[in-house]
C-alpha cells in the first residue's frame, strides 16, 4: 500500500485542499497521514476524518520585527526534529505540502530522508514557507496561470485547487432554513477568511440597517468574532465558522462578499456566485489577496472594494450594483474553465512516486 503524508495549517485556507483530495486518494488505496502544529485550525479540521493525526512544533517566520522572531526559529528546529523523526518512522512514499508555517520543517526533514515532495500554491506569489521548500520539491503545482512566472518551469504545473466535491451539492431549502430564512428577500453571504477579519466584520455591520431593508444576510465572522449585540436581528444570522453547512448557505446565496483568499475565491467562481471582494491590505500581508482580487476582477468574476476604498457608501453601492448586474457576471463566470484539480493531483503524486523509484 503506497503512504501519503498530508501537511500544511494556519488558516483553513491550507488545510482545506488537503481535505478536498481525501476521497481520491483513499480511493486509489492511499494509507494517509497527516503532520499539522499542536493546536492549530488544521487539528480540529482534519480531527474529523479517519486518518492519524501527529502534531509538531510549529514557528512564524515573519519578515517584520516582532519579539517572538526570537522563540519561534527554536521552535522550528525542534519541530524539524519532530517531523524528522516522525518521517523516519513513517516512512512515506510521498508528502503533499499544502503550505503555512508547519509545513516548513517538514519538507525539510522531507529532504533529509530522500523522501520526495510535492507542494501546491494558491495564491499568485508563493508564500515564504513554499518559498523555502521549492528549491527541492518534486513538483509544484499552482492555482493561477500567473503564478508559473514565478517557478522553476521544469516543475511547476497548473493544477488549480482542489474543491471539495460536496460543496457542489448544496441545498438552498436546507440553506435557509438552517438560518431561519425565508424565500421571500435575497441573500448575501459574508465570508471574512477562514479567520474572520474584524475589517470586514465592522463594514457590514456597519450597514446592516440598510441591508436588511432588501435582503437577508449570513456572516461567517471568524472565531470569538460573534457580535452578542445582533444575535436576535430578525434577516441576520452569524457564525464563527461553519463546516458541513457550507454547502447549503453557498447554495442560497444570491450574492457573496468575501476577502480574497485563494481557496475561497475559486469555489465562489466554482459555483457561480455574483461576489464583492474585499482583498486584504498589503499592510497587513504580503499583498497576495490583492493580486488574487485583481486577476479575479480583470477576468470579469468579480466586483473589487479595497480596504482604503471603503465607505457605507461604496459598500452600498458595489452590492446593490452587482446583484442588479448578477446575470452579466453569472454569464462570465459560465465562461470560465474549472481545471480537475483532484484528479490532476492524485496522477502528479502518483507520477512523482514512480519516478522516485526508478531513481533508487
Ligand atoms: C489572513 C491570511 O493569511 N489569509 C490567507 C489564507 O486565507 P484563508 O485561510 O482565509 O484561506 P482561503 O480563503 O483561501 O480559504 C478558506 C477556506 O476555509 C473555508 N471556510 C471558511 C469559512 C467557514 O466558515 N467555513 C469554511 O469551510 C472556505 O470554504 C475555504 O476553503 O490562505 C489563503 C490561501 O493561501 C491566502 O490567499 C490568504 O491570503
Amino acid at each position: 500500500m503506497k503512504k501519503i503524508v498530508l501537511t500544511g495549517g494556519g488558516t483553513a485556507g491550507h488545510v482545506t485542499p488537503n481535505i478536498a483530495l481525501l476521497p481520491e486518494l483513499k480511493k486509489s488505496g492511499y494509507d494517509i497521514h497527516y503532520i499539522g502544529s499542536y493546536d492549530g485550525i488544521e487539528r480540529k479540521l482534519i480531527e474529523e476524518f479517519d486518518i492519524p493525526y501527529y502534531g509538531i512544533s510549529s514557528g512564524k517566520l515573519r519578515r517584520y520585527f516582532d519579539p517572538k522572531n526570537f522563540s519561534d526559529p527554536f521552535k522550528v528546529i525542534k519541530g524539524f526534529r519532530e517531523a524528522s523523526s516522525l518521517l523516519k518512522k513513517l516512512n512515506p512514499d510521498i508528502i503533499f505540502s499544502k503550505g503555512g508555517f508547519v509545513t516548513v520543517p517538514v519538507v525539510l526533514a522531507a529532504k533529509r530522508r530522500g523522501i520526495p515532495y510535492i507542494i501546491h500554491e494558491s495564491d499568485i506569489t508563493p508564500g515564504l514557507a513554499n518559498k523555502i521548500g521549492i528549491p527541492f520539491a518534486s513538483r509544484i503545482c499552482a492555482n493561477f496561470p500567473e503564478t508559473l512566472n514565478n517557478l522553476p518551469a521544469n516543475k511547476a504545473v497548473l493544477t488549480g485547487s482542489p474543491i471539495r466535491k460536496e460543496l457542489f451539492s448544496g441545498n438552498k431549502i436546507r440553506g435557509l432554513e438552517f438560518c431561519g430564512f425565508t424565500a421571500n428577500k435575497p441573500v448575501i453571504l459574508v465570508i471574512g477568511g477562514s479567520l474572520g477579519s474584524v475589517f470586514v466584520n465592522d463594514s457590514i455591520r456597519g450597514i446592516l440597517p440598510t441591508l436588511l431593508e432588501n435582503f437577508q444576510v449570513i456572516h461567517l465572522c471568524g472565531k470569538d468574532k460573534l457580535d452578542e449585540n445582533l444575535q436576535k436581528t430578525p434577516g441576520y444570522v452569524q457564525f464563527e465558522y461553519i463546516k458541513k453547512e457550507l454547502s447549503d448557505l453557498l447554495d442560497c446565496a444570491d450574492l457573496v462578499i468575501s476577502r480574497a483568499g485563494a481557496n475561497a475565491i475559486c469555489e465562489i467562481l466554482a459555483l457561480r456566485k455574483p461576489n464583492i471582494l474585499i482583498p486584504l491590505s498589503a499592510g497587513s500581508s504580503r499583498g497576495d489577496q490583492i493580486l488574487n482580487a485583481e486577476s479575479f476582477q480583470r477576468q470579469g468574476f468579480s466586483y473589487v472594494l479595497h480596504e482604503e476604498n471603503l465607505t457605507n457608501i461604496t459598500l452600498l453601492e458595489a452590492i446593490n450594483t452587482v446583484y442588479k448586474e448578477k446575470e452579466t457576471y453569472i454569464n462570465t463566470m459560465n465562461h470560465s474553465k474549472l481545471l480537475n484539480s483532484i484528479d490532476t493531483i492524485v496522477d502528479l503524486i502518483n507520477e512523482v512516486i514512480e519516478e522516485s523509484k526508478t531513481k533508487i
